[in-house]
């Protein structure tokens, strides 16, 4: 039996362990195997973590930008070159497929490289005085963007490395220190693209991986009083309970989401079905924007429900390695959660289509029919593939019963009149609408925002360089 690798934390630019001696097992979600340790740091090395990010915050915002650009850039380059290496344990450590696990690297490549060049247009601007009634020419603003200072990146499992960095590299092309707390069922990826990061040559501290258990350094580290802004990417109970407590500290949230596909009575089926599964069941159903509820009109819920039975019996289930859609949820604890609301949908009477199999971790692709709104399934986050239809009789009851979740994520609307989309997607109350396409974050420099439970302020590319500096004006009179 080979043997099982220790994965070090990162600080002061170089890999260490930690001396607390405490390891965490790092399981495969679909074999039964250790597929590496990780560090659990102690609260006394967050600290000096912390601490020493104050000063290399402070040199690296003072380097020139075109070489934190460069170094950016390098290490877009140093992700591709290691793409396989990373997708490997990508999809060994979420239970992703290979070919997902492959463009979630080059993904991230990309990200970084508008990421440096939509800062580097948009850093410095200015205004002149002349500009408004009564004012000068004598007078001018030079405007910058300032960085906040030590940025806490806390990321979630299903996108180990997109949306780690998708919060690194606006952080640190601004001038930030960030210190980057990943999932631990992730960590080992967070490790992989921190090596790709060390090869070219950043500066020591501004960047410190720090790895252990949210419920145990979770908390001491998001209300450290080294950390100047928090963002962070979970589940909503972590991120209410997060900002809870985050007094007077910069908070960006994106959480979960209930995102519902509203299909109208003059859709384009075909299109509609196509999109409502990819949608829903890629990754098996494991995107915060994974189509959640299908909220249907009655005059084609029956062609609609038809069709997406048939598209569901055909989806390929297996290993992350053949690349099927349904892949085995992340743990245990997910794949029973799952199971459980699977089984309490039957008991309510719901019609269940297809699905309500397991084995182990892998669920099967799961649809039900003639969902109401008095059960589990209407208004829970399944984090799996399972997908309830909710038949409505009119586009008003779709608004009603989409707006009455306690998420706001996105939402989906299909028609081919396009007055009707555009007339309902204003009324949803969700970040973003799609109209006749899947609920999805990409591109990912378009604004990515929840509202209610779904969380709080704004992501993507340029809001999250917005999030994580400040203006600053320097006046100057002539
Ligand atoms: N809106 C969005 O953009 C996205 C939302 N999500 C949502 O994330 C959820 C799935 O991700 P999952 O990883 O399970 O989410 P969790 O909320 O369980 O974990 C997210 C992160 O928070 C950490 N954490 C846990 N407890 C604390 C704490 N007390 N203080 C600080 N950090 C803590 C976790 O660490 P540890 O792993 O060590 O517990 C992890 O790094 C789903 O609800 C999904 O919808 C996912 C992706 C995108
Ligand atoms: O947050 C998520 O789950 C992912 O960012 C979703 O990204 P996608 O919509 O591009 O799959």
């Amino acid at each position: 039996m080979s043997e099982i690798t220790t994965y070090q934390y990162y600080v002061g630019g170089k890999f260490v362990n930690s001396t607390s001696g405490n390891l965490i097992d790092i399981e495969c979600p679909y074999e039964d195997r250790v597929i590496g340790r990780v560090q659990a740091i102690s609260k006394e090395e967050a600290d000096a973590a912390i601490a020493a990010t104050k000063s290399a915050q402070i040199a690296w915002a003072d380097t020139d930008l075109f070489k934190r650009a460069e170094l950016l850039n390098k290490w877009a380059d140093q992700l591709e070159i290691d793409a396989k290496d990373i997708a490997q344990i990508i999809m060994q450590e979420v239970g992703k497929t290979w070919n997902d696990a492959l463009k979630e690297v080059t993904r991230t490549a990309d990200f970084i490289r508008y990421t440096v060049q939509e800062f580097i247009h948009t850093n410095d601007s200015s205004m002149s005085g002349e500009n408004y009634p009564g004012g000068s020419k004598n007078k001018f603003a030079i405007i910058k963007r300032i960085p906040l200072g030590t940025i806490l990146a806390i990321s979630p499992f299903n996108y180990p490395v997109n949306l780690s960095v998708a919060k690194l590299a606006p952080a640190l092309i601004s001038g930030n220190a960030v210190v980057f707390k990943p999932a631990t069922q992730g960590a080992i990826s967070a490790v992989k693209i921190i090596e790709s990061f060390d090869k070219v040559g950043f500066p020591a501290d501004v960047l410190q991986l720090i790895t252990g258990k949210g419920s145990d350094i979770g908390d001491y580290v998001s209300e450290h009083e080294g950390i100047d802004m928090i963002s962070f990417t979970g589940g909503a109970t972590t991120g209410r309970h997060l900002s809870s407590f985050s007094t007077m500290k910069p908070m960006v949230l994106e959480l979960g989401g209930k995102d519902p596909a509203i299909v109208c009575a003059d859709a384009d089926i075909d299109k509609a079905v196509a999109e409502i599964m990819s949608g829903a069941y890629s990754y098996s159903g494991q995107r915060c924007t994974a189509i959640k509820r299908v909220l249907v009109n009655d005059a084609v819920a029956d062609d609609l429900v038809a069709r997406l039975k048939t598209e569901v019996e055909a989806l390929t289930v297996g290993m992350p390695i053949d690349n099927p859609v349904i892949v085995p949820l992340i743990n245990k604890g997910s794949a029973d959660y799952v199971a459980d609301l699977i089984a309490d949908t039957i008991a309510v009477g719901a019609d269940l289509l297809v699905g309500n199999k397991r084995e182990g971790n892998l669920i099967y692709p799961t649809l039900f029919d003639h969902v109401t709104t008095d059960m589990r399934l209407a208004w829970e986050e399944p984090f799996g593939p399972v997908l309830p239809i909710i038949r409505v009789a009119s586009d008003e009851e779709a608004i009603k019963i989409a707006n009455a979740s306690e998420y706001g994520l996105q939402a989906s609307v299909f028609s081919e009149n396009f007055s009707r989309a555009v007339a309902i997607a204003g009324k949803i109350e969700a970040g973003s609408v799609q109209i006749n396409g899947r609920t999805e974050r990409g591109p990912d420099h378009f604004p990515f925002l929840g509202v209610k439970n779904s969380g709080m302020g704004v992501h993507g590319i340029a809001k999250t360089i917005d999030a994580m500096t400040r203006e600053k004006l320097i006046v100057v009179n002539l």
